[in-house]
């Protein structure tokens, strides 16, 4: 019987490692990832950091430990391996250098010898005469011969490629849909820079065929690149991938996120306290709609995942809508987890006493920042915030002293107490139950008082209503 061979879905990540990731980055992670997983195949991580000068080890590890952390683990790349290796483009030269004699060889690549100067001195009289800026083909008709001579000279070069004339180069974009651009209109391009180094259009465009990656996903700033990688992957023979071009995630002034313009990096969201769970959950209703408006775990997230929901509009990083998935992933972070994730914001809380305090809290906090606020306002001094200063101008110096007296009574019992102070001093309801917080917490909102009142203890709770006598 004949087996049916199904392709499997590979995906790929291919950052440059010349920045701290954000949140645009890794949604293209995490949709890559998902569209894999939703059918069962692997995703790939490539790095390309072939610029020198801007690429750093340090970020490329950075980059790996916030994929990690987010629970974006790849298939086959860097400390996994896989049959495609090496995943780092700066190791790969010698396989582009094949590439690169294939087309020489038939007449497809040829090299420029312009200097930066006689480039920017054509783009500018283009530019004067009201055309687009575009190689003129100075080089393309040196001689072989010619060329050889110049090159063992050593005079510097770049590699271009030689566009086809006349050709329209059409792809299905699996976001965009169909798209054409005219060979015509894009000018003989370098893919090999005079450091030897290669260029982007070339390298990204060789190593998503020879890793066999089915689907490149990634941000529409790459769209006008694909038709140039279609005329390579076309002219060496390699196999074309299909691709998807995302709609780029925007900050608040309206710009597209980048690591060039300092956009909010993972690493600060993670410093602010933001969970892995809160930012996938995020990420993937980013463009992206699922009919689960819950939160779901990586699994969950990638069997809801369908590419056909992506949307096409620009989405804008909104903070709000972030701290929304945050609520929810703390609501589903184990107590004790909370002490880790909390770290030094307890720091005011006697040690003996944070895993209670942090079960008082926990559904007031959406941040270590405001779990400090609470540590700060229960165990050290409260700041008294204006409303909870006029709660306790507008209540009667009965109810405190009513307060204090049943106090021994009734030691970390919230209930017992509030109700014999209730009849003792004759108020009920809110009149009974703001002032008494705003005595004891310096605020009128916050954690459920029954929890509170055992924490602070009958010492601290006796203090701060003598404090509150005194302030009125
Ligand atoms: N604002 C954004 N929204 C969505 N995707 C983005 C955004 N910026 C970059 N990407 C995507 O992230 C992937 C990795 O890109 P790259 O490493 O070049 O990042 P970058 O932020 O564009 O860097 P740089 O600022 O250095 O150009 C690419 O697929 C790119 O399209
Ligand atoms: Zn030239």
């Amino acid at each position: 019987m004949l087996a049916m061979s199904k392709a499997i879905v590979k995906t790929r990540f291919a950052p440059s490692p010349t920045g701290q990731l954000h949140l645009g980055n890794l949604r293209t992670a995490l949709f890559s990832a998902l569209h894999a997983w939703s059918v069962g195949g692997n995703f790939l991580l490539r790095i390309e950091d072939t610029d020198a000068e801007r690429s750093q080890a340090a970020y490329t590890q950075a980059l790996q430990a916030d994929l990690h952390w987010l629970g974006l683990h790849w298939q086959e790349g860097p400390e996994v391996g896989g049959p495609a290796g090496p995943y780092l483009q700066s190791e790969r030269a010698a396989v582009y250098a094949g590439y690169y004699r294939q087309l020489r060889a038939g007449g497809q690549a040829y090299p420029c010898f312009c200097t930066q100067e006689q480039l920017a001195a054509t783009r500018a009289a283009q530019r004067a005469s009201g055309r687009p800026p575009r190689y003129p083909g100075t080089c393309a008709h040196v001689s072989a011969d010619e060329a050889a001579a110049r090159v063992s000279a050593g005079e510097p070069h770049t590699l271009r490629f030689r566009v086809p004339a006349g050709e329209l180069i059409e792809f299905d974009d699996l976001v965009r849909g169909p798209q054409a651009f005219r060979s015509d209109d894009i000018g003989d391009f370098v893919i090999r820079r005079t450091d030897g180094t290669p260029a982007f259009f070339f390298c990204n465009a060789v190593d998503d065929a020879l890793m066999g990656v089915t689907h490149v996903w990634r941000g529409e700033d790459h769209i006008s690149n694909t038709p140039r990688q279609l005329l390579i992957l076309r002219a060496l023979g390699l196999r074309e991938p299909r691709y998807g071009h995302m709609a780029l995630i925007v900050g608040d002034d309206g710009a597209p996120l980048s690591k060039r313009h300092g956009a909010m990096s993972l690493d600060g969201l993670r410093e602010l306290g933001y969970l892995p769970l809160a930012i996938t959950n995020y990420l993937a209703r980013l463009g992206h709609s699922y009919a689960e408006d819950g939160l779901l775990d990586m699994q969950a997230l990638a069997a809801g995942f369908d590419p056909a929901r992506l949307g096409k509009a620009a989405a804008r990083f909104d903070r709000t809508q972030l701290d929304h998935w945050q609520r929810l992933a703390l609501a589903a972070t184990a107590d004790a987890d909370l002490a880790h994730w909390a770290g030094a914001a307890c720091a005011a809380v006697p040690e003996a006493r944070r895993g209670e305090f942090l079960a008082a809290v926990r559904d007031n906090v959406l941040l270590p920042e405001d779990v400090r606020f609470w540590a700060q306002a229960l165990f050290a001094e409260p700041a008294f915030e204006p409303a909870a200063q006029s709660e306790l101008a507008a209540a009667p110096v009965a109810l405190f002293e009513a307060a204090l007296q049943c106090l021994p009574a009734h030691d970390g019992d919230f209930r017992g107490w509030t109700k014999a102070v209730g009849a003792a001093a004759g108020v009920k309801g809110r009149a009974l139950f703001m002032p008494l917080r705003a005595a004891l917490t310096g605020h009128t909102h916050g954690p459920e008082m029954a929890r509170v009142f055992p924490l602070l203890g009958q010492q601290r709770v006796a203090q701060r209503l003598r404090a509150a006598l005194a302030r009125i």
